[in-house]
């Protein structure tokens, strides 16, 4: 159904490796390279897939806690041994001690290598290996030449750098893996996209009720990886629990069964994907939500819910919804993005609902105060998720600044949580620089400070055009200063 994760990590070998005897293929351990040398039994729980579950879940690999550090090769070589493994490979330092059970070729073998530069070593055994990807999460920094000239090169290490932290770039076309894992009580269905490919969700109860059949939408970029399950079981609807963790790209949804006494399935049931290009059906592909005015927010706006109790929708980060209403029997549409539920106040989290902070625009025929006026459970149209950020253009920096000014704050609500939380290249220093005209005018002032108090790296700073008296922030027009 999906690519075996093996096939993205092993290039093909050199075809010298492939002219061997006949009674040797057979004897074969399994390379997916087709290579049949002394690769070594694994022990259980150990298996290529064992590796990248370890790396998604946020365990520090690298013990730098994501941080990049330039090694010289005299600090390398103290990293010699089974429980504390440094090796460089073309230029750049891993941490290879937890990967040492990993290794197919067995930790002899990988032994040979630690505390040292061991491209040459590594390329004669299997230049073809994709290192890169394997040990990404154990990533220390780049191998300094030598320390006699690292004087001269201090100035240029900057740059150097910001080429070393930045992870890989996710290919454009990726097909998630699918795995699950049940017990008594649940059934959790994992999604594996990858790194910082920035996925969304959305999963629909098509029966209305609790049933086996669900549907789950993986959004990644310009595609809609639909997936249609029927279960071998009944499921609760809502789900129990869903999780999705914008930087490994994983995708968790927990289903409940209806009691906890019952037998383990024997299987998953049946499913089947369609591949869809989310351009060609977004246009026409609206999905239907009911409206309530949760509140007014403050002078000129206010607080809308949107909820279908049949739908859960994850956006990923940075993107928006088109949002379809009638006004004078006339269609109108404008793009919106919805707020995490807890910059709301007292708000407990409710999957199945969409929050948007708006903005009044005193026009008697904007959308903006239609939507104000509307009674509550008026039908409204919404697209699916709409945009095209691209999260892993920020991976390779640890320091960002980022300006609003107005409404156009929140797309960034949902990417700062994303970025404090980063461990891959873990943020220095975020910057929110965000202006109004007016005291009142300033959104989830509250919540930002907070965030600001509990993580010194974040900056919040609030600046006003047309401040009363008593503002004692930061005033002006944007300016060379500012
Ligand atoms: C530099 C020290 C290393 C040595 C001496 C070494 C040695 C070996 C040997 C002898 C094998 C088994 C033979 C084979 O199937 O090709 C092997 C397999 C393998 N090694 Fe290493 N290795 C080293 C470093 C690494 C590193 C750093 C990685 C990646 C993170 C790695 C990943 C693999 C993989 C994926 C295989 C299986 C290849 C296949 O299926 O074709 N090795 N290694």
């Amino acid at each position: 159904m999906t690519d075996s994760p093996k096939k993205n990590l092993l290039a093909p070998p050199p075809p010298t490796s492939l002219k061997l005897p006949l009674q040797n293929l057979k004897t074969n351990t399994g390379s997916a390279t087709g290579n049949p040398r002394n690769k070594c039994a694994l022990k259980p729980g150990h298996s290529l897939m064992d590796w990248i579950r370890l790396g998604n879940s946020g365990a520090d690999l690298s013990g730098t806690k994501g941080r990049i550090i330039p090694v010289t090769p005299e600090e390398l070589a103290k990293h010699n041994t089974r429980n504390d493994a440094w090796m460089a490979i073309r230029g750049v330092v891993y941490n290879v001690t937890r990967y040492m059970d990993f290794h197919p070729g067995g930790i002899e073998e990988l032994m040979r290598g630690v505390g040292k530069d061991a491209t040459k070593l590594f390329n004669e055994v299997h230049a073809w290996v994709n290192y890169q990807q394997l040990l990404n999460k154990c990533l220390i920094g780049p191998l300094k030449k030598s320390s006699r000239i690292d004087r001269v090169l201090e100035e240029n290490d900057t740059n150097k750098l910001s080429t070393f932290a930045k992870p890989p770039i996710p290919p454009q076309d990726i097909a998630p893996r699918l795995d699950w894992i049940q017990n008594r009580s649940s059934l959790t269905l994992c999604f594996y996209t990858k790194q910082f490919c920035n996925p969304g969700c959305l999963i629909q109860n098509l029966a209305c009720e609790d049933s086996n059949h669900i549907e789950i939408w993986i959004i990644i970029g310009n595609h809609l990886h639909k997936y249609k399950f029927k279960l071998m079981g009944m499921i609760l609807w809502p789900p129990k629990e869903i999780k999705v963790a914008s930087e490994s790209g994983k995708i968790e949804v927990c289903l409940q069964k209806p009691n906890d006494k019952q037998d383990l399935w024997s299987g998953l049931g049946e499913h089947h994907v369609e591949k869809l290009l989310k351009t060609s059906i977004e246009e026409d592909l609206y999905l239907d939500y009911s409206a309530f005015l949760y509140k007014e927010y403050n002078h000129d706006s206010f607080i809308l819910r949107l909820k279908n109790e049949n739908i859960i929708c994850y956006l990923p980060v940075g993107y928006h919804v088109s949002m379809e209403g009638l006004i004078n029997a006339t269609k109108i549409s404008k793009c919106y993005t919805p707020i995490p539920s807890k910059y709301m106040t007292n708000q407990a989290k409710e999957d199945n609902q969409l929050h948007f902070l708006i903005k009044k625009y005193q026009h008697p025929n904007s959308f903006s105060m239609y939507l104000s006026q509307v009674p509550d459970e008026t039908n409204l149209k919404i697209s699916l998720p709409k945009g095209n950020f691209k999260l892993a253009s920020l991976a390779g920096h640890r320091s960002i600044c980022l300006l609003a000014a107005g409404s156009g704050l929140t797309p960034f609500l949902s990417l700062i949580d994303h970025l404090l939380k980063r461990s891959t290249n873990r943020i220095e220093l975020l910057k929110l620089i965000y202006f109004n005209k007016t005291c009142e005018d300033i959104w989830c002032q509250d919540s930002l400070s907070n965030i600001a108090k509990q993580d010194e790296r974040f900056e919040f700073t609030p600046v006003l055009s047309n401040p009363n008296n008593s503002w004692t922030g930061v005033q002006g027009h944007v300016s060379l200063e500012l």
